[in-house]
C-alpha cells in the first residue's frame, strides 16, 4: 500500500504525486474506469442506493448499467419456460463479462436494453462508461470473471417483510403488475433468491441490511425511517478505516429525536466482521465532521441534499458512509497509479 491512513486530525493524502489534485479531479483526469458492483434481490433497494452514489459523485462522473438489460428471455418467454430472472441461466452473463472487460478499458459497447414497461427487449444502444461505472443487478458478482473486474462490491439485503412491501409497491405502481401477480411470483423467486442471489454476499466488500425501525414499522413508508446496518465481510478492508467522527456534545444537547447507534464484531467462519447499526433520525450536526472531511478531500458536496433539514435518516447516514468507503477503495488509486507509472 502506497499510503497509510492519517491518524486523527491528519488528512490522508489520497492522491500522492498529483500536486494536490482532489479526489474528484483525480478520477476525472485518470484513464481508469472505477467499477462498483451492487447486487441484491429484486426490489431490495439496489437502484435507490445506486442513485445516491450518483448524486454524491455527480452525473458527470458516474454511469450505470442495470443487469436487467442482460436478461436472456423476455417476460413472456420466462413464463412459458417456468424460469425466474433470478436463475443465472435466464441471463446473458457471458456477454456481460465480455462487455465489462470492454468497459473497464473505457471502450464503447452496444448494450442490450430490457423494457420494464412491457417486459420486452428494445434495440441495443451505444454505451460509453463514465470514470465511475456502476453495475447493479441480480447477478452482479455471480461469476469469478465479473468479480475480477469490480473494484468495490455492495450487497443490499432488506428483511423479507421490508422487501415484499417495497417490491409490491414498486411493481404495482411502476411496472403494471397486479397485487396477485406479484404474490404469485414470490415463492419461486424466494427459492431462487436463496439459491443464486444470496450466496453472492460472501463476495461483497460491504453488506447493507434494512429492517423496520424499532421506532415504528409505519415510519418506513411514511418517513423512510428504517433500521439500517452496514457490515463488512472481508477482513482485508476494515470499517474502522472509515472516519466516523461524531460530535458527542451535539449528540447529547441537540438531538430531541429517537435514534440508535450500535457497533459489534462477529466471528463468521474464518472471518471477523464488523457491523454498524443505525436507526431513527440523527441530528445532521452529529455527522458534520464526517461530511466536512469528505468535502475537504473530494470537493464533492455530499451534504447538499441534507443542508435544509436538521435530521438525517439512518439510510442517508449509511449512504454518506458508503461514499467515504468508496473513496477509500485504495485498489482504485493503487491500480491507477501503477498504470500511470507504466505509461
Ligand atoms: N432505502 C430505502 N428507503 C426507502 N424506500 C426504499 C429504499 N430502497 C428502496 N426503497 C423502495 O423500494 C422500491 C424498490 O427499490 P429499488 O431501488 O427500485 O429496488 P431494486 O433496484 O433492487 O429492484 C423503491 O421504489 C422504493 O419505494
Ligand atoms: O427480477 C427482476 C430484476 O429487476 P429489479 O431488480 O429492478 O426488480 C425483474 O423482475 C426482472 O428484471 C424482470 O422484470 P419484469 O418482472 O418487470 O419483467
Amino acid at each position: 500500500m502506497m499510503q497509510t491512513e492519517g491518524k486523527t486530525g491528519e488528512k490522508p493524502d489520497l492522491c500522492p504525486g498529483t500536486g494536490g489534485l482532489n479526489f474528484k479531479d483525480r478520477i476525472a483526469s485518470s484513464p481508469c474506469v472505477f467499477t462498483i458492483g451492487v447486487a441484491g434481490d429484486s426490489g431490495s433497494g439496489k437502484t435507490t442506493f445506486t442513485q445516491s452514489i450518483r448524486d454524491i459523485f455527480g452525473e458527470d462522473l458516474v454511469t450505470t448499467i442495470t443487469l436487467d438489460d442482460y436478461h436472456l428471455y423476455d417476460r413472456e418467454e420466462r413464463k412459458v419456460r417456468h424460469i425466474t430472472p433470478l436463475n443465472p441461466e435466464a441471463n446473458r452473463l457471458d456477454q456481460l463479462e465480455h462487455d465489462l472487460v470492454e468497459l473497464t478499458e473505457g471502450r464503447t459497447i452496444d448494450k442490450p436494453v430490457y423494457n420494464h414497461a412491457n417486459g420486452r427487449f428494445a434495440p441495443p444502444i451505444r454505451f460509453t462508461p463514465g470514470k465511475i461505472l456502476i453495475l447493479e443487478g441480480l447477478h452482479t458478482f455471480f461469476t469469478p470473471a465479473l468479480r475480477e473486474h469490480l473494484d468495490f462490491t455492495l450487497f443490499v439485503e432488506p428483511d423479507p417483510e421490508v422487501k415484499i412491501e417495497w417490491k409490491m409497491r414498486r411493481d404495482i405502481n411502476n411496472r403494471g403488475y397486479t397485487r396477485e401477480q406479484v404474490m404469485a411470483e414470490l415463492e419461486p423467486r424466494e427459492r431462487d433468491y436463496q439459491r443464486f442471489i444470496a450466496p453472492q454476499q460472501k463476495y461483497a466488500d460491504v453488506v447493507v441490511r434494512v429492517r423496520f425501525s424499532k421506532y415504528g414499522r409505519e415510519r418506513g413508508i411514511r418517513e423512510k425511517i428504517y433500521q439500517v446496518s452496514l457490515s463488512q465481510n472481508r477482513i482485508t478492508k476494515s470499517i474502522e478505516d472509515v472516519d466516523l467522527s461524531i460530535d458527542l456534545f451535539s449528540l447529547l444537547s441537540l438531538s430531541d429525536r429517537n435514534f440508535l447507534i450500535e457497533f459489534s464484531h462477529e466471528q463468521r467462519n474464518d472471518e471477523r466482521t464488523g457491523e454498524l447499526i443505525l436507526d431513527g433520525e440523527l441530528s445532521t450536526r452529529m455527522v458534520k465532521r464526517l461530511e466536512t472531511s469528505i468535502e475537504e478531500q473530494t470537493q464533492v458536496r455530499p451534504i447538499s441534499d441534507f443542508h435544509d433539514h436538521d435530521y438525517m435518516t439512518a439510510t442517508e447516514v449509511v449512504q454518506l458512509i458508503l461514499a467515504w468507503r468508496i473513496i477509500h477503495q485504495r485498489v482504485f488509486l493503487e491500480r491507477c497509479l501503477h498504470q500511470d507509472h507504466n505509461k
